[in-house]
């Protein structure tokens, strides 16, 4: 694929881009084209009998009107209609079998195309989703990489066949009689040029069009998934007017494109009539001169008028071809977006006796360069040892949690697990050994079984055995259809407490080394609390657990709390030690007191 640096990336222009930008765009989709080569070239040698079929038949009008007509032979007469009866009949008959070869190619580079998008953008980090409006991104993955199978499915045999059109009609035209042949091809050069602006204008229009499309889908997206808070905090005036203005803008942009496209077509329009109008005066005053028959001349009529069908022609899959360059350009894009998280090529496997130890070994790490929300955070979390992490908001509790599952890398210094880097093990045995429970547990539409089991091969009894070991199974089994209640797209059928409980499952049937809760029974009520906190007790036994919990209260019993402040660790100990050392979780822990009596 191409490659188009980053800052591009951002705001391509298409101002300046030279052609060999084009052509390496276009190389770029050779791959997919080649996976389908046989389909091309049949479709390709179809174009012989195509365009002599067509450039044929005002030969043949000229051969009626000079022979059969004029001399009276009736019979000579229907024998030229029936050949060109035959021709037309090749004609449609190659001009289907080839569109439908066409369009079948098209939509099986579209097909590919979205499949190498989707895992490639599956496979990036976080911190790309990050910074990636979700709406523009489904814009790619959707009507770029449809504007790009139209080039396939209309676009680029569709040049060849009318390049082949015109240059066929041109052969016979110069055969018939170059002088009115030369007139014809002396008026296509400058209508090229005009075409070649107007197309080039086009597609600047096309860019900006394309640009504000993905704006209004993510301005659409934020809207749609905020709605409650857009109509709790009554934003739908201010929402509307700035979704009015983008709209306007793409509405304007969509305009130019239009004004630009329709530009060519009212070009050729015009010059095709200017065409048969130097023809007439030309071809006519030549039959007054006995040099031209009459039978010439209507050829060069029919053959003024399909050299520039085969130039319209060319001229809309021009504009869907600059659609297309378009498309590919903003795919591209994406495609070329690194994968920052990868496999190690040849990786180390976690011992199968291992004992779940954690080390952070002066690890420092940004969400942004030089700006680190954790600094030289530098602990040992030994086999089976439960930490809870305490701190301020924002003091980079959950960002250590990201590390440990390799969402984020950190910037310098190294994570350990039973002493081998995270680096150096696949992310799936990594995030097989390591289980994360989070406060907001993202459910997917399918049936309670299937957002346990995440589409990994468990028996029923065995997802049954994991929600009764977690004290879920009986919630479970109150739903509608138990284990096979279907769940609404994020869970919107269920409780916020109701997720959570699901999510202990999850975590539990695939029998973690290491847990990690993150706020995780912050949703639950006093009692259902009170049951998973017995289930958890059984689960964390020999397991190394790290734990956030704001509430102090419910950490109370771990072996060892580390307090960061704004991203250091600067206070260690269990919860006896630090109240004694009268630090800031001393400060913490009476604030809560003083709030709950
Ligand atoms: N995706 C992100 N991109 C940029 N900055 C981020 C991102 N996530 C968190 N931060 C910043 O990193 C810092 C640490 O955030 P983190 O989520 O680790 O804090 P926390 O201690 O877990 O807070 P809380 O208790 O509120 O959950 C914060 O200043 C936050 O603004």
């Amino acid at each position: 694929m191409v490659h188009t640096s980053k800052a591009s990336s951002a705001k391509a222009q298409p101002v300046n881009r030279s052609n060999s930008n084009d052509w390496r765009l276009l190389l770029s989709l050779l791959p997919y084209a080649k996976q389908n080569s046989q389909k091309l070239i049949i479709s390709l040698f179809l174009l012989v009998p195509l365009s002599i079929a067509s450039a044929v038949q005002p030969i043949l009008v000229q051969q009626a009107i000079d022979g059969p007509i004029k001399s009276g032979d009736l019979f000579g007469l229907r024998w030229i209609c029936v050949v060109i009866l035959l021709t037309i009949a090749v004609r449609l008959m190659f001009q289907a079998w080839q569109g439908y070869l066409v369009q079948e190619v098209g939509q099986k580079i579209t097909a590919d195309i979205r499949r190498d998008l989707f895992q490639h953008v599956t496979s990036l980090s976080t911190s790309f989703f990050d910074r990636t409006p979700v709406g523009k991104l489904i814009t790619r993955l959707t009507s770029d990489v449809e504007a790009l199978g139209d080039v396939f499915a209309t676009g680029a045999v569709g040049v060849l066949s009318d390049l082949a059109a015109i240059a066929t009609i041109a052969a016979f035209m110069f055969l018939l009689r170059w002088d009115l042949a030369l007139l014809l091809v002396m008026m296509v050069l400058p209508v090229t040029a005009l075409i070649v602006y107007f197309q080039y204008e086009y597609r600047k229009a096309n860019f900006k069009a394309r640009d504000r499309l993905s704006e209004l889908n993510s301005i659409l997206q934020e809207n749609i998934i905020g709605a409650n808070i857009v109509q709790l905090f009554r934003r739908e005036k201010f929402n509307s007017t700035q979704h009015l203005k983008v709209n306007q803008q793409y509405a304007n942009e969509v305009n130019r494109t239009v004004f630009h496209d329709s530009a060519v077509s009212a070009t050729l329009e015009w010059i095709a009539l200017v065409a048969i109008a130097g023809v007439l005066w030309l071809g006519g005053g030549q039959i007054v001169q006995n040099n031209l028959t009459f039978g010439e001349l209507s050829a060069f009529v029919l053959f003024s008028q399909r050299l520039f069908d085969p130039i319209r022609q060319l001229a809309e899959k021009f504009t869907t071809i600059q659609s297309g360059f378009t498309a590919v350009e903003r795919i591209n894009v994406i495609l070329q977006e690194p994968i920052e998280i990868r496999d190690p090529e040849h990786p180390k496997s976690l011992p199968l006796d291992g004992s779940g130890e954690i080390c952070f070994d002066h690890v420092w790490f940004g969400y942004k360069p030089d700006e680190y929300v954790l600094k030289d955070v530098n602990f040992t979390l030994k086999a089976g040892e439960k930490i809870a992490l305490v701190g301020p908001t924002g003091a980079g509790k959950s960002s250590i949690i990201r590390l440990i599952s390799r969402l984020y890398e950190p910037t310098k210094g190294r994570i350990l697990i039973d002493g081998i880097d995270i680096r150096e093990i696949t992310q799936a045995e990594l995030r097989r050994y390591v289980g994360v429970i989070l406060q907001d547990a993202f459910l997917f539409s399918g049936d309670i079984k299937e957002n346990i089991t995440l589409g990994e091969d468990y028996a029923i009894e065995q997802v049954i055995a994991a929600a009764e070991l977690m004290n879920v199974d009986r919630f479970i089994q109150e739903l509608p259809d138990a284990y096979a209640t279907q769940v609404r797209e994020r869970g919107t059928n269920l409780s916020g407490g109701q997720k959570q409980l699901l999510a202990f499952a999850r975590a539990a049937i695939r029998d973690p080394r290491i847990l990690i809760l993150d706020e995780a029974t912050a949703s639950l009520d006093v009692s259902t609390e009170f049951l998973i906190q017995q289930a958890l007790d059984r689960l964390l036994r020999d397991r190394t657990t790290i734990i956030i919990a704001h509430r102090l209260s419910t950490i109370r019993n771990v072996d060892r709390i580390l307090v960061l402040k704004q991203g250091e660790v600067i206070e260690s100990g269990n919860h006896d030690q630090l109240i004694s050392k009268n630090g800031l979780y001393a400060s913490l822990y009476q604030l809560e007191m003083m709030a709950t009596h």
